[in-house]
């Protein structure tokens, strides 16, 4: 599921690592070269940044060699150096990465006459410190071309244009200013940033169906629409199966009246399952149909009715007239606008139209199990402000998964 996205996020994230850290590293160098210039006034280089990192500790104040004492900061003193130009290793070098990693500056006095250049260094400084102590600042320019290869691999995995550019959006947003800490890595923070973004994106709208479904009051009314062959009928199956292991019973209304065959498409399922299925002849008044599955629901007691109806557009006006009745006459608790995975950009589409042509409450996304570029998956909830609450994920009658945004991130992200 999923597999062509998630290798080009995988991708990302090695692309954007390898940048972030380049830049950062040359940064923390040219921080480095700005602080050397008082090493002019010591002539004496220092080949060794370990050993130039433990002369400076004996020349330093007290509260210096605590810091320089640190293991932390002896490994990013000799990063500093080992990255640094060697002729520039000089113990002054050394005891400034030490000493700004600590309260005082011995040096600083020495300097601070020379406004300029304090001002000029200040600006490295930080990231000099960062990188000495073994953090690297990321910026969101170090990732301007990791993040253009990005753009590209989500909208030709579908991904809708406003959705991939929110996504961009965010993983700036999240990188602006991050200091790479000691304990991670620049893939690590570039990972955390991806994570938010789509968790970000994915996750609009969600609720709690189950408890949404337990606190309504009974029958629960579910109806399903979308366009034809999408998966309604399997997907009305499935959740029907889902309610049952969790203890709520559910009836099958076939509020297709409009194809041949549909009666008997559901009527098998309601067989194989053994559950009460209303239908009416072919011709049939679908909000007829719906609202007897209401009375039999209302007189035996049973938790939800799950009402199909026929396959159709948006635009196909005398069956979105009949989806209107529905409401009118039953009053649906909820409307579950089904489409394929698989059909990527075209499913987001007719997501955008269903929503704004019949004011959907959720999706579910049926064949994600044969779908690798998860174009949809990402984008519907946030194009639409309704959630995917559920995904078909194969033919069986279990292959029905609550779509968990943290999950499916996790999933995409290779954990
Ligand atoms: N691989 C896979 N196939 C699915 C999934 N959901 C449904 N299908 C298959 O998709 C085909 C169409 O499913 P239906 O349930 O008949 O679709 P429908 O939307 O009710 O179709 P109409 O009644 O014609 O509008 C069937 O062969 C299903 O087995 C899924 O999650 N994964």
């Amino acid at each position: 599921m999923f597999d062509g996205l998630k290798e080009k996020l995988g991708r990302f994230r090695e692309d954007a690592e390898e940048a972030a850290e380049e830049a950062a590293e040359e940064e923390a160098q040219a921080a480095d070269g700005a602080a050397d210039a008082p090493a002019e006034t010591d002539p004496s280089p220092e080949p060794d940044a370990a050993e130039a990192g433990s002369e400076s500790v004996d020349d330093a104040p007290t509260d210096e060699r605590a810091v320089a004492d640190d293991p932390v900061t002896d490994t990013g003193s000799a990063d500093g150096g080992a990255t640094g130009d060697s002729a520039d290793a000089d113990s002054t070098d050394q005891s400034v990465s030490s000493s700004e990693s600590g309260p005082t500056r011995p040096d600083g006095p020495a300097q601070s006459s020379e406004d300029d250049r304090e001002n000029f260094k200040a600006g490295f400084g930080q990231r000099a410190k960062a990188f000495a102590t073994g953090g690297v600042i990321i910026r969101p320019e170090h990732l301007d071309e990791p993040l253009e290869q990005l753009e590209l691999a989500l909208l030709s995995s579908d991904v809708e244009m406003s959705v991939t550019r929110q996504i961009l959006e965010t993983i700036r947003e999240e990188v602006e200013g991050t200091t790479r800490a000691q304990v991670q890595s620049t893939g690590q923070v570039v990972e955390s940033a991806l994570r938010e973004a789509l968790v970000d994106v994915i996750s609009v709208g969600q609720f709690d169906f189950e408890q949404r479904v337990r606190d309504a009051d009974k029958p629960m009314v579910v109806i399903f629409t979308g366009v034809n062959g999408v998966g309604k009928t399997t997907s009305i199956a499935k959740l029907s199966e889902w309610f049952e292991s969790r203890g709520l019973s559910s009836v099958l209304a076939n509020g297709d009246t409009y194809r041949a065959g549909a009666n008997e498409q559901l009527r098998e399922h309601a067989e194989t399952l053994d559950r009460k299925i209303i239908t009416h002849q072919q011709g049939g008044d679908p909000a007829a149909v719906i609202y007897d599955a209401v009375e039999y629901a209302e007189a035996h007691d049973v938790d939800v009715v799950l009402g199909d109806t026929a396959g159709r557009l948006h635009t196909s006006n005398d069956l979105m007239d009949q989806l209107e009745k529905i409401d009118r006459v039953v009053d649906p608790d909820m409307t579950l606008f089904v489409d394929e995975a698989v059909a990527g950009q075209d499913a987001t589409q007719r997501a955008r139209q269903f929503n704004e042509a019949a004011a959907i409450d959720g999706a579910i996304l049926t064949k994600a199990d044969a779908d690798s570029k998860g174009g949809a998956a990402i984008s519907i909830a946030h194009v639409t402000g309704k959630p995917i609450l559920f995904l078909g994920t194969g033919q069986g009658y279990e292959d029905l998964e609550r779509f968990d945004p943290e999950r499916i991130v996790d999933r995409l992200l290779g954990e």
